[in-house]
């Protein structure tokens, strides 16, 4: 960190916009493969021939953001092919009506159009003659589809794909679906009949190593050199590997940079994701978790807490030489390995650490068990359980 021309003071982001969850990255992590079967759907399109797509995955898993890169691309490529194409995105959680989504394509070319009054097909030919006009080839991108559908939309479904049944080169309107979940089957026969149902493109969700590249990505675009402690990508990566969700290690990355700034740090640690992780989706309520705890495993989660110190993880041998020290220190007789090991698994069970086996970092080409606390806030706990014990802070 120090020796970094550009870093200023307590300055770790530098660029927000680019951390922010409507931004799009030149280059997507991982999204190749969806990124070329969109291309390779859509290839008529740049000859004039309208498409439909549905883009299917769960929670964050990059559908949004690879509909954009795609449209951004393809409208490129539009141009180098002397072809006009342009894309709205409509989100069908805030346009939660036929009518709504029609008024937003319409509103596109005409700003200020009355939102109340026209019918259907008055809006329909009104982005006929607009798409006519511009001889414009529109993709229609529906986020979170399963919403409008839900409230019986199958009628927008079918006009948008209806739109140009005679095929004219001039102008065309093509479709994307995104859902989380598979929706062609709430379709009417008239409405699936013109959606091509082979054209599926899945969103599996992230792996760790996955998530690790695109926060690692996503670090490169938005922070100063230097500012993030390697430890940190690993545990962001691996607390939103649960979910394979990359918005929640977007947001992970964000509050953790957000907190290491407040307290004018010089870069994120570890401590500042656990913190973010713990404002991010616990209730906070760690304090009374912990008042009911008993003794013994008290001092063993101080153990943990203190052999992690500013690092991402322990091991257990690390973790019963610390509990060793801090048995002497309360004047206790430490317990046995058998009953420690017992200690570590009620803890992980209720949910304060997570283990993992891991070959021996130190080359004896052993197993070794790694130890995390990846939702609460390591300092306050020990300090907490260090003021009950009386203990030297
Ligand atoms: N492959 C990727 N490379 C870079 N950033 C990504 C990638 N995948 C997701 N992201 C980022 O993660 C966040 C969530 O992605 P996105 O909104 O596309 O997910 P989604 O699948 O549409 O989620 P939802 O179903 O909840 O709407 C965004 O900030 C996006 O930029």
């Amino acid at each position: 960190m120090a020796g970094n021309p550009k870093y200023q003071g307590e300055k770790i982001i530098k660029d927000y916009g680019k951390l922010s969850f409507d931004y799009v990255p030149e280059v997507l992590v991982h999204r190749e493969a969806q990124l070329q079967r969109l291309q390779t759907i859509f290839k008529p399109v740049l000859h004039g021939v309208r498409r439909t797509a549905l883009l299917l995955g769960s929670v964050g898993t990059g559908k949004t953001v690879t509909a954009k890169r795609f449209c951004q691309n393809i409208t490129s490529e539009g141009t180098l092919a002397g072809i006009n194409i342009t894309s709205l995105l409509i989100n069908c959680r805030e346009k939660r009506s036929e009518h709504a989504v029609l008024h937003a394509i319409n509103s596109f070319f005409n700003p200020g159009c009355p939102d109340r009054g026209l019918a259907p097909e008055e809006f329909l030919r009104s982005i006929r003659r607009s798409l006519e006009e511009r001889k414009l080839h529109m993709i229609i991108v529906l986020d979170e589809a399963d919403e409008i559908l839900r409230r019986g939309a199958d009628d927008l479904i079918y006009v948008l794909t209806r739109f140009n049944e005679e095929f004219c080169q001039d102008y065309s309107l093509s479709l994307i679906l995104i859902s989380q979940r598979y929706l062609l089957d709430q379709l009417d026969k008239s409405a699936l009949s013109t959606f091509c149902k082979a054209n599926i493109v899945s969103f599996e969700r992230y792996d760790a190593a996955e998530l690790r590249d695109i926060v690692l990505s996503r670090i490169d675009l938005a922070f100063y050199p230097g500012t993030v402690e390697e430890e940190c990508i690993d545990l962001i990566a691996e607390s939103s590997a649960d979910w394979g969700d990359a918005r929640f290690a977007m947001e992970l990355l964000e509050t953790s940079a957000l907190i290491a700034e407040e307290r004018r740090l010089s870069g994120v640690t570890p401590e500042c994701v656990r913190e973010a992780k713990n404002m991010t989706c616990s209730d906070g309520s760690y304090e009374t978790k912990l008042s009911k705890m008993d003794y013994n495993h008290k001092l063993v989660l101080l153990s943990i807490c203190r052999s992690i110190g500013r690092s991402a993880y322990t091991t257990s041998i690390a973790t019963e030489n610390a509990y060793k020290i801090a048995s002497e220190e309360c004047k206790t007789a430490a317990k046995g390995t058998t009953t420690f090991w017992k200690y570590l698994k009620d803890l992980a069970k209720d949910g304060w650490i997570e283990q993992k086996v891991i070959t021996d970092p130190n080359g004896s080409g052993g197993r070794t068990t790694c130890i995390y606390i990846s939702d609460f806030p390591i300092g306050e706990l020990r300090y907490i359980i260090e003021k009950e014990f009386n203990l030297t802070i």
